[in-house]
């Protein structure tokens, strides 16, 4: 049998996505509207101090095509504290001008492939990679992925070695991307429907596409990656929502 790879995990994560129901923004009275903007407003407040305390950490992101139209991206210590934002969202007078698209339940995750002896408790950049504020970098990019399990082709049957060499690859092709792609990685076996949601951030759109095109060429994206729906999107700051909604 092969041996699995240890998993380090930090904040849990929730991506969830909406589309916004157009005609009942528009048929609602201004006065509605307002009341539901102002409500959503006093919400994002309660995120950025959650964030400023660094109990968690979230991002509002507007979404392009047609998959969804908005992005809510939240870590928090427990997968409880997720449910409990995600109801409170629900109950909000905007919820009701929003339709689920598509949401994402996982942990940040590093595995230790690439482990230096380091403390993960202890150590501050372990530690900040677990429990990511997220970086207010302008665009996103969103897909689930799994490792393949076929024939020869099966990443659960390799060894941890064999594994390791490939992923070491891996993060190399990643590395050239530092300061243009910041990736964060959250495991969802037993929570979600693919093993891995990968979630890029970055300052050029384009990069997205350039990071991702030259992984497929390294053995264990070519070989092993199966992936789910794309969604790319652009940061938005909570001052921006109004004029988002302005109809
Ligand atoms: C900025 C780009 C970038 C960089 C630097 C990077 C580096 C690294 C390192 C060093 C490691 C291993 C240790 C750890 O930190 O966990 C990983 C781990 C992982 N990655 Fe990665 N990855 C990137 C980017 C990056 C992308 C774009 C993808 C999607 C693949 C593609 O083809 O579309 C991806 C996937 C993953 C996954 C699913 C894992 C977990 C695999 C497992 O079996 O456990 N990743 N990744």
């Amino acid at each position: 049998m092969s041996e699995p790879v240890e998993t380090l995990d930090g904040w849990y994560s929730l991506h969830d996505f909406r589309t916004i129901d157009w005609t009942a923004w528009k048929l609602a009275a201004p006065e509605e509207r307002e009341a539901a903007l102002h409500e959503l407003k006093q919400l994002f407040e309660k995120w950025e101090s959650v964030e400023e305390r660094k109990d968690g950490s979230s991002g509002i992101y507007s979404i392009v095509g047609q998959k969804a139209d908005l992005l809510f991206w939240n870590l928090r210590p427990t997968m409880e504290e997720l449910n409990k934002l995600e109801n409170e969202l629900n109950k909000t007078k905007f919820a009701e001008f929003t339709l689920p698209a598509y949401s994402y339940v996982s942990v940040v995750e590093l595995s230790n492939y690439m482990a230096q002896g380091k403390d993960p408790d202890t150590d501050p950049e372990i530690q900040a990679r677990l429990k990511p504020i997220l970086p207010k970098w302008d665009h996103i990019c969103f897909y689930p992925m799994d490792k393949r399990r076929m024939g020869d082709d099966n990443w659960y049957m390799m060894s941890k070695e064999d594994r390791g060499k490939l992923m070491y690859a891996h993060g190399k092709t990643g590395r050239k991307y530092a300061g243009k792609i910041r990736q964060i990685i959250t495991g969802s076996i037993g929570f979600d429907d693919w093993e891995w949601g990968v979630t890029l951030l970055g300052h050029d759109v384009l990069q997205f596409k350039k990071l991702v095109y030259e992984m497929r060429f390294d053995e264990v994206s070519a070989r092993f990656a199966e992936f789910g729906p794309f969604y790319v999107g652009h940061r938005m700051e909570k001052e921006q929502f109004p004029s988002y909604m302005q109809v």
